[in-house]
């Protein structure tokens, strides 16, 4: 019979709370950042706060999508190779230019690719259907009517919704905003992350290493999934286990911050300084959640504006399910976002998996869809469960998520999977 250690060891720690317990205590402190209003480029990438109507018609007025000649159809409906059309240019119009002269019979006017048609068009001749002429041209191919116009609002008429609500800004909504005429748009505003890497041994790259250092991988790592959740991110690398010096770096950000990360220093040694300074401020709860890799977990706020900060673990692995699990959804939630969860799908599981009563694992994996884009795609687990193995985190698209009351999946058995990026 094992003893009581054991039995913990084996089933989970009772006291351990549930992923989803620990990630809805966390959403429900969070808040969607308050709106901004801000120039479009500084607005790429966050959510639109209120829907955008277009205050005039795109296009703005008649004009030629091609260079050529502007026509009546009746001057030209009789040209062809043999006999081509011969029309008097009356006027040459390029892009930004105003028509002079309205079009009467047996005339024409050059034109060039975005300007207005003079009055009295009713096609375009491309300029390869002509001689190219100028004071008179030869047509020898008539368009229809109508062809080669853009019409005024027909991309887009006044008054129109051009974008809802919620709308996240990429490259084509900016165009779109400039195209009518918006020069600053009220969003919710990318937040400002400060990811910390904690511990005496780490090296920044580019640095030689002594024997027992390794290098901070989590700083740049994470600094990197920040910015790919939407956040502006600031890396500050290298803080040492130095109670001192954490709280006053931590308090020197915070300035710069609407959320914090720190990695390290939150299990049971002697030297996990993050777990010593925080709790001590009472204002962040240090626990462990029932997951691997990620067990020891802290999330609270600090400093006079209650910025949230989450203590991730050390372990490279486990700093980064753990972004993934809970940073990452507060993230989207300061954006706005209403879906804050990866996209998650069901798949056949190549090989047969063991896994940890009582936790729920997160398995780095390369998942494949289906060939035929129907039914389910296959799984294939990467690397093995240690939370240092960052050779296979980089290899991996997605991760296995095994509930914490499964202890075996069968070879070919579906499990769910997390899909990243
Ligand atoms: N007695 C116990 N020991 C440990 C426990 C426990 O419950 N009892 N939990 C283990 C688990 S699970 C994890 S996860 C880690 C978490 O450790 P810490 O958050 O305290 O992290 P460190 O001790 O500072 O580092 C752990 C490991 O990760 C490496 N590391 C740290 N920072 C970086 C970085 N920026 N880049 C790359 N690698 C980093 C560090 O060198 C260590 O190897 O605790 C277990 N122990
Ligand atoms: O939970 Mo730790 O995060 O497994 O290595």
């Amino acid at each position: 019979m094992p003893g009581l250690v054991e039995a913990v060891r084996e089933r989970g720690d009772a006291r351990m709370k549930s992923v989803e317990d620990h990630l809805s205590g966390i959403l429900e402190r969070i808040a969607p950042l308050a709106p901004l209003e801000l120039q479009l480029l500084d607005a790429h990438g966050s959510l639109l706060v209120d829907e955008v109507a277009a205050t005039g018609d795109l296009p703005p007025f008649d004009n030629s999508s091609m260079d050529g000649y502007a026509v009546r159809l009746a001057d030209v409906a009789d040209a062809g190779e043999q006999y081509p059309v011969v029309l008097e240019v009356v006027d040459d119009i390029a892009a930004g230019d105003t028509p002079k002269v309205a079009l009467g019979s047996g005339t024409c006017a050059r034109i060039m690719t975005g300007a207005p048609v003079p009055e009295g068009t009713e096609a375009i001749v491309p300029v390869e259907w002509t001689d190219a002429g100028l004071p008179t041209v030869r047509i020898t191919k008539a368009p229809s009517s109508g062809q080669f116009i853009r019409r005024r609002g027909d991309d887009v008429s006044a008054g129109q919704t051009v974008l809802d609500a919620g709308t996240t800004i990429g490259s084509a909504q900016v165009g779109l905003l400039a195209a009518i005429g918006r020069e600053r748009i009220r969003v919710r505003p990318r937040p400002r992350v400060v990811i910390l890497s904690t511990g005496s041994e780490l090296i920044q790259p580019g640095r030689p290493i002594g024997p027992g250092q390794i290098r901070d991988s989590n700083s740049y790592m994470l600094t990197a999934a920040a910015r790919e959740a939407g956040a502006i991110a600031y890396r500050v690398g290298n803080v040492p286990d130095d109670p001192k010096v954490l709280i006053d770096t931590i308090e020197d950000q915070l300035i710069r911050a609407d959320l914090v990360v720190t990695t390290g220093g939150v299990s049971a040694g002697a030297y996990d300084v993050v777990k010593e300074v925080l709790s001590e401020l009472g204002t962040v709860e240090f626990g462990k959640v029932a997951m691997q890799p990620g067990m020891p977990q802290g999330f609270g706020v600090i400093g006079p504006d209650e910025t949230p900060i989450f203590t991730l673990p050390g372990n490279p692995v486990s700093a980064f399910v753990s972004f993934e699990v809970f940073v990452r959804p507060a993230l989207l939630r300061m954006q706005g976002a209403e879906v804050t969860e990866r996209p998650t799908v069901r798949a056949t599981c190549s090989t047969a998996l063991t896994s940890p009563d009582g936790k729920r694992q997160f398995l780095r994996a390369r998942y494949t869809p289906p060939a035929d884009g129907v039914g389910e795609g296959t799984v294939d687990p990467v690397g093995g469960i240690g939370s240092h193995l960052l050779g296979s985190l980089a290899r991996a698209n997605a991760l296995i998520s095994l509930p914490a009351e499964v202890t075996a999946v069968a070879e070919g058995a579906e499990v769910s999977v997390m899909l990243l990026g």
